[in-house]
């Protein structure tokens, strides 16, 4: 049986959708505008995509929409400054500061001068230190992405045996910390585990966030599992033409496809989500500001 394949794109469009909905009721109702400031540093060309698209996803919804560019040897002092001014923006409610940053600056440092109540990545210490209690935080995108659609692929999680590949502080353990508030059995992998394709067999739902294109071949998956693919890898492509590139995961589609329940697909999966619930967290976030009801089924 072929796996069913996740649309991601237009889960996400529905929430943008649902987001955007949300934001016109908060303009007619309390004269309220949403703002998102994106922050980078330095020229990477995939980051500099990547932001474009967020703001235009910004404008889309009905937010306002800041972007600062700073040159790649910007001082850390400045680069401080800046967050600082943004904390004190009333008309800024989310702070995204586009990571890797170049290797001069601090990332720990910059990532906690972030107001947390405007940390729309939920990657300040408050709001992980939140996440892994069980209080209310800021989620971070790519994570609730994931888990929005495992939530509605599966309905409950509880008791599924849930391996996550990967555990960086971005996706990998946040991803993990969500699993376990849905009551799954979470197993982390990482470069050291041991008999990597015996722990994956044994999972329900495979999340892979490692960075390493199409690692995760079909003979690992346990048939009928939900396969989540967080990586995204940009590959030479010489069917495409010379020079050409494309995108893949973390995960060998091809042979996945063949044993998986359901997946995502790489493009069109988990990366239009990561944008998506940037967007519901700038929302959540400008109404926790305000005092406002929070929009329901956008949250963790
Ligand atoms: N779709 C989206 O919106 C997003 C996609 N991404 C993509 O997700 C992927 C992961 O990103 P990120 O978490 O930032 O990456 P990191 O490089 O920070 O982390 C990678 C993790 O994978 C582990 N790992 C590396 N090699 C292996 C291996 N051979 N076997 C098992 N585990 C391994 C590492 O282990 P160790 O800790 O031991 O080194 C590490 O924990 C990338 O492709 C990235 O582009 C990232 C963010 C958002
Ligand atoms: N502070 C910070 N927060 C982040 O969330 C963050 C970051 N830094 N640094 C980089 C990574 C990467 N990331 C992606 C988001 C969306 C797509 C995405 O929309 N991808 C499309 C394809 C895009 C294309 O075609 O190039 C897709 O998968 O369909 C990809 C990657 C967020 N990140």
């Amino acid at each position: 049986m072929a796996a069913k394949i996740i649309d991601g794109k237009a889960f996400a469009a529905d929430v943008r959708g649902r987001v955007a909905e949300h934001v016109a009721g908060l303009q007619r109702d309390h004269g309220l505008t949403p703002g998102l400031a994106v922050v980078l540093v330095g020229e990477d060309p995939a980051s500099q995509v990547y932001v474009r698209s967020k703001g235009k996803m910004t404008v889309e919804v009905g937010m306002h929409s800041e972007e600062h560019r700073l040159d790649a040897d910007t001082p850390e002092q400045e680069l401080i400054a800046l967050i600082e001014k943004l904390n004190a923006d009333p008309a800024i409610h989310g702070i995204l500061v586009q990571l890797p940053l170049p290797k001069h600056l601090d990332e720990d440092l910059v990532i906690n001068t972030i107001d947390p109540a405007k940390d729309v990545d939920g990657f300040h210490i408050s709001n992980v230190g939140l996440l892994s209690t069980g209080q209310k935080s800021m989620v971070p995108c790519t994570p609730l992405g994931c888990l929005m659609l495992l939530r509605d692929e599966l309905g409950s999680l509880s008791g599924k045996d849930a391996v996550v590949i990967g555990r960086s502080n971005i996706v990998g353990k946040p991803m993990a910390q969500l699993l376990l508030g849905d009551s799954a059995t979470v197993t982390v992998a990482h470069s050291r585990t041991k008999d990597l394709a015996e722990v994956v067999r044994r999972a329900d739902i495979v999340v892979a966030a490692v960075g390493r294109p199409q690692m995760v071949p079909g003979d690992w998956i346990k048939p009928g599992a939900t396969v989540i693919d967080v990586g995204i890898n940009r590959i030479d492509a010489p069917e495409k033409g010379e020079g050409k590139t494309r995108l893949v995961g973390d995960v060998d589609f091809n042979s996945v496809s063949q044993v998986a329940g359901a997946m995502t697909p790489v493009p069109g999966g988990v990366g239009p989500m990561t944008i998506a619930c940037l967007l519901a967290n700038t929302l959540t976030a400008a109404c926790r500001a305000n005092n406002l009801p929070e929009p329901e089924g956008l949250t963790a």
